[in-house]
């Protein structure tokens, strides 16, 4: 049913690599803190957004789009953690890393609608997706919105890699369960995307 090419690690990183993730996404948000996209409809997303790395996804009434500058400072995003480049190394991509570190930070409540990730400029490169602290149900189905969908609770420390003909499936958050690990501060879920947004 999953399109061939997605990929799920659970339990790829072990606690202390998932602490230290979080610790770095907290330091790069005092400097790159985490907002609240709106859609191009005028819609605040549920999750709150920050990012790492040279470039981040950003959605405002302009449109989805990848952009250098954080877009309420104006600053640079933060660094990737070199741990995050080795992971895409390992399972993504030895030649060419990442150029984007989505920060998704989901609080209990919060949800994802399914969607595509199709701002890339080649498909070629997979989206490397880690999660971190609260379960989320997510929802993966095929390239088309109709196609049926398969959902997989994402656990602390599970990797998963959306490639090849299921680089465009369809996928989301449906629910936090709230409360099942203590890793984030003030609780919930983040999870990170790693991804090739500009070409090689
Ligand atoms: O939170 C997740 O597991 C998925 C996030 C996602 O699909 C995205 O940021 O595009
Ligand atoms: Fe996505």
């Amino acid at each position: 049913m999953i399109p061939s090419g997605f990929l799920y690690l659970p339990g790829r990183l072990d606690a202390e690599a998932q602490a230290a993730l979080v610790s770095a996404v907290m330091a790069g948000a005092e400097d790159a803190p985490f907002y609240t996209p709106i859609t191009p409809g005028g819609l605040p997303m549920r999750v709150e957004m920050t990012g790492m790395g040279p470039l981040n996804w950003i959605t405002d009434a302009a449109g989805y789009r990848y952009e250098a500058a954080h877009p309420v400072t104006g600053r640079p995003w933060p660094p990737m953690p070199q741990l995050l480049l080795d992971l895409w190394a390992e399972l993504a991509d030895p030649a060419t890393p990442p150029d984007a570190c989505l920060v998704n930070l989901y609080r209990p409540g919060a949800r994802m609608g399914l969607h595509q990730d199709r701002d890339e400029a080649d498909f070629g490169f997979p989206v490397l997706s880690v999660s971190l602290g609260d379960t989320a149900v997510f929802r993966i189905g095929g390239r088309k919105r109709t196609d049926p969908t398969r959902s997989l609770k994402l656990s602390s420390g599970d990797v998963c890699l959306l490639g090849g003909e299921a680089r465009l499936a369809y996928h989301g958050v449906d629910r936090i369960l709230g409360g099942s690990s203590r890793l984030v501060p003030g609780g919930g879920r983040i999870n990170l995307t790693l991804r090739r947004a500009r070409p090689a």
